[in-house]
């Protein structure tokens, strides 16, 4: 996902903010109610024709169609096809709404063309050619909970995406919800998405994530910091900064690089507790120990023997565990059971996946426990886990993935990343973190146990339970975009490629080129 942002003075090097829908309302508000309200639209509409120029209508590309639809998304294309006709482009706007009910702003609009000279299309010409298309149907304000499409806008939809040219969607592809990032029906697939004020959410996720293309932020001079103050922000590599461990000391021993305690392996799984432990492992924790639900479990791992291998009654014994990582391969007969209340009640941090979430689904007594932890705990749900934790089905889930992930970090007291096609991360604080890594490389199996063992890695490095879950859902997704950049996916991908991809870059990113001299010996005699 490629997304530029045109930053105001405050955001240099810090989070790129994320707004919902009410927030973007909110800001237009403060914006109007300034003592010299800036002209929104008009700058929505320079900044949209600024991009079409630059990006869609290069090397004598000259023939623009612009859709305007009934709202203010309309008023933003009628603007923006102003600018393209005064600087010579064949502009032809087709126009789908009703001009007596146009907000003050878009009525301008449409006048302002129609005395540029202008004309209005009601639909779209057979007979003329193209080079690249506005869509400025719908918004922010579409709603298609309570109007669905009716058979005008699901064709003209399908026009436009019919027709194979590079296409602007104006603030979102029309047909996309803001907030869910869900498109039930006909959806815009643009080439470039302008998102005006802020990024929303619905760009990020979900069907999102398909029929944005390259995204631009433009926020039309605003300085939006100083009007809200953010509760979402995207998870790309400014967010992960202050999430990074420190260059270890030169007298580092592995006492200081904590201990992972990972509880799965039921027979016939353990493979997902070797991978989460070999992720453990090679992101940098001081030792693992696997505690193996099986009942004739191996003892020593012969691929990876750094790995110490114990029944799992034996873990609980261990005095110097830094965290626990419970739910890889672990089954849901008793003995996993009674292994999750356990560890529910140890005062270490945890992390839960898995079948430790399909347990606590399962057992209201098991929910008490996790709820009322003292410690830290990190669930790390796919869509099907989320909808059992929840009561509900994963279609529901994936409908509205903000709110679910808002409900299980609430209902479980935990922070959670609630995974898929634009991972969502939400903190016990209410802040939440849309994940910019990533690939359909991952959907393969074992890619849940790496990132839960990556996390078991970071929280033993001494990473906050926030930091430690940041820093793994964007690390995780960003080797398997380094993976896919060198041709090992997305296509046979597989998860322990994603440890090793990802122990390479965390170190380029805690090092930068100097790993290499930081620790070599110069002694010289004269
Ligand atoms: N909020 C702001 O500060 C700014 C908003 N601007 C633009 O204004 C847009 C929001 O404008 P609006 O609130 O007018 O909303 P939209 O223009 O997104 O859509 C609302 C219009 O679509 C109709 N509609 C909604 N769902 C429909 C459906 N399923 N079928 C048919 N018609 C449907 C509504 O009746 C209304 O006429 C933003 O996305 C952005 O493009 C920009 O002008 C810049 C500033
Ligand atoms: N299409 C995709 N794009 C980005 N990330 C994906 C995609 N599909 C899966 N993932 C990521 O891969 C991981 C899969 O986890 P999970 O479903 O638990 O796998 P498993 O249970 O096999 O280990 C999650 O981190 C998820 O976010
Ligand atoms: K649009």
């Amino acid at each position: 996902m490629v997304i530029l942002h045109e930053k105001a003075p405050g955001l240099m090097n810090n989070p790129i903010p994320v707004y919902t829908t009410d927030e973007i309302r909110a800001i237009e508000q403060l914006a109007f109610s300034m003592p010299n309200p800036p002209g929104l639209m008009e700058k929505a509409g320079l900044a949209a024709a600024h991009i079409a120029k630059d990006n869609l209508l290069v090397d004598g590309r000259n023939s623009v169609l612009v859709m305007a639809g009934p709202g203010n998304n309309g008023g933003d294309a009628l603007v923006a096809a102003r600018y393209l006709h005064n600087w010579g482009f064949q502009v032809t706007t087709i126009f789908t709404g009703v001009a007596a009910r146009l907000s003050p702003d878009a009525k301008r609009a449409l006048e302002s063309w129609l005395a540029a000279g202008g004309h209005l299309h009601d639909e779209i010409p057979a007979d003329v050619q193209w080079h690249a298309i506005v869509d400025g149907l719908f918004g922010i304000g579409l709603n298609l909970a309570k109007h669905p499409f009716d058979e005008k806008y699901r064709q003209l939809i399908e026009t436009i995406n019919s027709m194979q040219l590079p296409v602007l969607a104006l603030d979102i592809p029309s047909g996309l919800d803001a907030d869910t990032g869900t498109a039930p029906d006909a959806v815009i697939k643009a080439t470039i998405t302008a998102s005006f004020i802020g990024l929303k959410p619905g760009l990020l996720m979900h069907d999102g994530s398909e029929c944005t293309g390259k995204i631009i932020v433009c926020n039309l001079d605003l300085d939006t910091l100083s009007l809200i103050t953010p509760r979402s922000w995207l998870l790309d590599h400014n967010a992960i900064h202050y999430c990074l461990p420190s260059p270890r000391p030169a007298n580092s021993h592995k006492g200081g690089f904590g201990s992972v305690g990972i509880i799965g392996g039921a027979s016939g799984m353990i493979g997902a507790a070797r991978l989460a432990g070999m992720a453990a492992l090679k992101l940098g924790a001081g030792r693992v120990y696997l505690g193996l639900i099986a009942e004739a479990p191996l003892t020593i791992d012969p691929t990876q023997p750094e790995l110490m291998l114990r029944p799992v009654d034996e873990l609980f014994e261990l005095d110097h565990l830094t965290c626990l990582v419970v739910g890889p391969g672990l089954g849901q007969e008793i003995t996993a059971s009674l292994c999750l209340e356990k560890a529910l009640h140890t005062p270490l941090p945890l992390v839960l996946d898995a079948d430790a979430l399909n347990l606590i689904a399962a057992y209201p007594e098991l929910a008490t426990a996790l709820r009322s932890r003292q410690t830290p705990t990190i669930m790390t749900p796919h869509a099907a886990e989320a909808a059992r934790l929840l009561h509900t089905d994963p279609a529901s889930i994936q409908r509205d993935r903000f709110t679910a992930a808002e409900r299980l970090a609430k209902d479980f007291n935990c922070a959670l990343v609630l995974k898929g096609a634009g991972s969502l991360c939400m903190l016990t604080n209410g802040h939440r973190y849309f994940n910019t890594s990533g690939n359909p490389g991952l959907s393969s199996a074992g890619t849940g146990d790496v990132l839960s063992g990556m996390m078991g890695a970071f929280l033993a490095q001494g990473l906050s339970s926030e930091q430690a879950l940041l820093l793994a859902v964007y690390l995780h997704g960003s080797a398997a975009d380094a993976l896919l950049g060198a041709w090992h996916g997305p296509i046979g991908m597989t998860a322990s490629e994603i440890i090793d991809s990802a122990r390479c870059l965390l170190n380029r990113w805690v090092y930068g080129d100097e790993a290499q001299t930081r620790y070599a010996h110069s002694v010289s005699v004269y």
